[in-house]
């Protein structure tokens, strides 16, 4: 037998030997879980029949069902988790493996690297070692020879003899070859050549080092990743919340701990898949507009983001309409936030009249006391907090004087006509009503609504020029001040006035909504605005933080990374590091080149691609719109019989993709991606370039590329985030000239 062979004899032997100990294991834990659930049959049986003995009361009862389900869902929760994690691992129980002395040890260890641990609890044997494991991390970052790897107890070193990988599917090795470097490219371009999916796929067999870096940092409190489009910042972010989620088994963190923001519901559900995947369930994800929603319940309207970016592309035809825009800006902006601030303090110095608190002639605290013991507050302690508490305590101050007033009133009512049957509800009658006067009157000063304080910033002439003061404020201020005020007056705010009104609101009435959240997760980070940060940074104070985005990838904003640091200020952890990742994993080389040329003279950066060849993108130009319709009916036919799955033609605006949606269902069957809806499918879809963010495609063809629509940085930033959706073909179609920048 030669060397492979030999080898090819023994990795037969060794999955063969695992799948055995796999299936060995199942029956073991599915017998086990049997056990459990009848012994628990038999504890709730007896607890029904006895418990009417020993329960004293109906509180212990439900006492004792409360624990019994609590037991019960503990049991079945962890043990069929393991079942459906060995059953896993019979698919594919390993990817890699490398041979390691560890210093100062004589004996060779093979590691093999998968989904989860697999360990013999009997004889101590590590079949497999989870990815996530310390060390794992050899895998990914070294090639043969010295390598150190991180443990709890300090770092380890130790020497790689060999390193392979093998690609198993259904329990069968379907190869293997050993590499000397980290991981070939090979097995990468192999895995970046298949069509995409309609979920998002875990990467665990082909995590580049740089990846790896960042998925398994520990050291800091503030993680920020500015990467190219497609160099796997979401895939990071999701096999990062995996690995300290499997690091949380020491730190304590669970996945109710960890939340993901994300930039709209059909994103949130091309990932949704990725952790469960990966063995970790219940990670929160939410959006923007949920945070606004639970927190102001739809108070000021309901305008979306993709509303507001909606109406921001059609003001962007009409030139000169850059209204909106601005205020956009100035709205999402650090000067507003000082505005914001000064506004709170003016309200607590300036804007509350304290009175002079009376009861029945005596006096129970005068003006200048209230105002002192208010602005003398413990720190930390919210306005309206603070403002009920001094409520509170001046009612506890009346109620005894009420007493006897009370008492005081049914003479006066006694010695009255009228009321000889009554003395007693009437003054009562009386005493309420003088209460509720009382209590109105000092609510006067102790109610702060965050409403009517944003309200006033805009209502009250020059308010918010003299709040400004030497500060700069954009041009178009004045109409500012008038669009929002209306808006605000007629109860329908845009959505850049959601992360002020959150901003207040928080800092008015404190956080009460959300807690115990320990890691939060930003992605698309681009397009969170300052006040956005600060709006995170209240919900989330305690927490450690990783942001990820891709600065070029912004839709309203210039390209600018100061935005960055503006988020390391804001979020003001004390650990922080910010990383950049520049190769992309998703297109071709032919559609890297061009995407790259988009950006524009002296936009283009760092930027490398991963090796994989297609055919150069098609910019084809048509006399007519039905010209355009009828290319891309043949193309889904002629993409779809090479063996494409997703074609998505990729519109500038809802209303663009809603029309040729509409034209085009007549001939081929096709889906229309709306905001809020749910998945994205396989197949042909229409969908607006700001919905597409995040996604892939295999096939992307972008509609009507001609010299009108698509002139300005903002038409160029949206083009450059269709295009770099294409991951094997990209087609731009123009009506008539196309545009300029292209
Ligand atoms: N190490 C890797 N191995 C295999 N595939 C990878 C790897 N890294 C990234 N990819 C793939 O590259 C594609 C892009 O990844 P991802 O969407 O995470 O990138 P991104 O930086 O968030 O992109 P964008 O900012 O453009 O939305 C995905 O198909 C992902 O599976």
């Amino acid at each position: 037998m030669d060397s492979y062979q030999e080898n090819h004899q023994e990795e037969i032997e060794y999955l063969k030997k695992t799948l055995a100990f796999i299936e060995e294991e199942v029956k073991k834990e599915e017998k086990n879980l049997e056990e459990k659930k009848s012994d628990l049959i038999a504890a709730k049986k007896d607890m029904y029949e006895n418990t009417v003995h020993i329960a004293s009361d109906f509180e212990s009862l439900v006492d004792i069902n409360l624990h019994l389900m609590q037991v019960n869902n503990h049991i079945s929760g962890y043990d069929t988790r393991r079942i459906k994690n060995l059953k896993k691992m019979i698919n594919s129980p390993y990817f890699g493996r490398f041979d390691f002395i560890e210093k100062g040890f004589n004996e060779k260890e093979k590691i093999y690297i998968g989904l989860y641990n697999l360990m013999d609890k009997n004889t101590g044997e590590v079949y497999v070692y989870d990815w996530r494991a310390p060390i794992s991390s050899v895998f990914y970052r070294y090639e043969l020879g010295e390598v150190m790897y991180d443990t709890p107890a300090g770092v380890s070193r130790g020497d790689v003899s060999l390193k392979r990988q093998y690609q198993i599917r259904d329990s069968q090795l379907k190869y293997f070859f050993d590499c000397s470097v980290r991981i070939t490219d090979e097995i990468l371009q192999e895995v970046l050549s298949h069509n995409t999916s309609a979920k998002m796929k875990n990467i665990i067999e082909t995590i580049q080092k740089e990846q790896d870096v960042i998925i398994r940092d520990r050291d800091h409190e503030l993680l920020i990743v500015q990467g190219v489009a497609g160099s796997g910042k979401t895939s990071i972010a999701l096999h990062r919340i995996a690995f300290l989620l499997y690091e949380g088994l020491n730190t304590n963190l669970q996945s109710k701990d960890v939340i993901i923001i994300s930039p709209n519901s059909v994103f949130s559900h091309y990932i949704s898949s990725v952790l469960p995947e990966l063995g970790e369930e219940n990670v929160r994800q939410s959006i923007f507009d949920d945070l606004v929603l639970e927190v102001l319940q739809g108070r000021f309207g309901k305008e979306t983001r993709e509303m507001q970016l909606e109406a921001l592309i059609h003001s962007r035809v009409k030139i000169g309409d850059e209204g909106r825009k601005k205020s956009i800006d100035f709205k999402g902006s650090r000067v507003f936030k000082k505005i914001l601030d000064r506004l709170l303090w003016h309200y607590a110095h300036r804007l509350i009249e304290f009175e002079d608190v009376y009861y029945n002639g005596t006096i129970l605290a005068t003006r200048q006391q209230l105002k002192n013991r208010f602005l003398h507050n413990e720190i930390g302690i919210p306005m309206a907090k603070q403002l009920n508490k001094i409520e509170t305590i001046l009612l506890q101050k009346v109620h005894p004087l009420q007493k006897k007033r009370l008492k005081r009133l049914e003479k006066i009512v006694e010695k009255s006509e009228g009321h000889e049957f009554e003395i007693k509800s009437f003054s009562r009658l009386l005493a309420i009503k003088q209460a509720v006067a009382f209590r109105d009157r000092i609510q006067k000063f102790t109610k702060v609504d965050y409403g009517d304080l944003y309200t006033q910033l805009f209502k009250n002439r020059g308010l918010l020029h003299k709040l400004a003061q030497g500060l700069t404020l954009p041009e178009n201020i004045n109409e500012i001040i008038s669009t929002t005020l209306q808006n605000l007056e007629e109860g329908q705010v845009h959505y850049e006035d959601y992360a002020p009104l959150l901003y207040l609101k928080l800092k008015v009435e404190g956080n009460n909504v959300v807690s115990g959240i320990k890691h939060v997760v930003i992605d698309e980070a681009q397009d969170y605005t300052p006040l956005q940060y600060e709006v995170f940074k209240i919900l989330y104070d305690n927490a450690t933080y990783t942001v990820l985005g891709d600065i070029r990838q912004a839709i309203e904003k210039p390209i600018d990374y100061s935005l960055y640091d503006d988020v390391s200020e804001i979020l003001n952890k004390g650990k922080t590091i910010k990383l950049s990742l520049n190769k992309g994993y998703r297109s071709t080389c032919e559609i890297n080149a061009f995407t790259q040329k988009l950006l524009g003279e002296g936009n283009q950066h760092d930027y490398c691609s991963i090796e994989r060849y297609g055919e150069e993108p098609k910019v084809i130009q048509r006399e007519t719109l039905e010209g355009i319709d009828q290319s891309i009916i043949a193309d889904i036919g002629n993409y779809t019989q090479q063996g494409y799955e997703s074609v998505a033609i990729i519109c500038k605006t809802q209303k663009e993709a809603e029309k040729v949606f509409s034209r085009l269902k007549k001939s081929v069957q096709l889906t229309l991606i709306k905001p809020q809806e749910g998945e994205v499918i396989k197949g042909a879809l229409v969908i607006p370039t700001y919905m597409a963010k995040g996604l892939e495609f295999d096939v992307v063809i972008i509609y009507d590329v001609n010299k009108e629509n698509y002139v300005s940085d903002f038409d160029r930033q949206l083009l450059y985030i269709g295009c770099t959706r294409a991951l094997h073909r990209l087609v731009i179609y123009h009506k008539g000239d196309k545009s300029p920048l292209i």
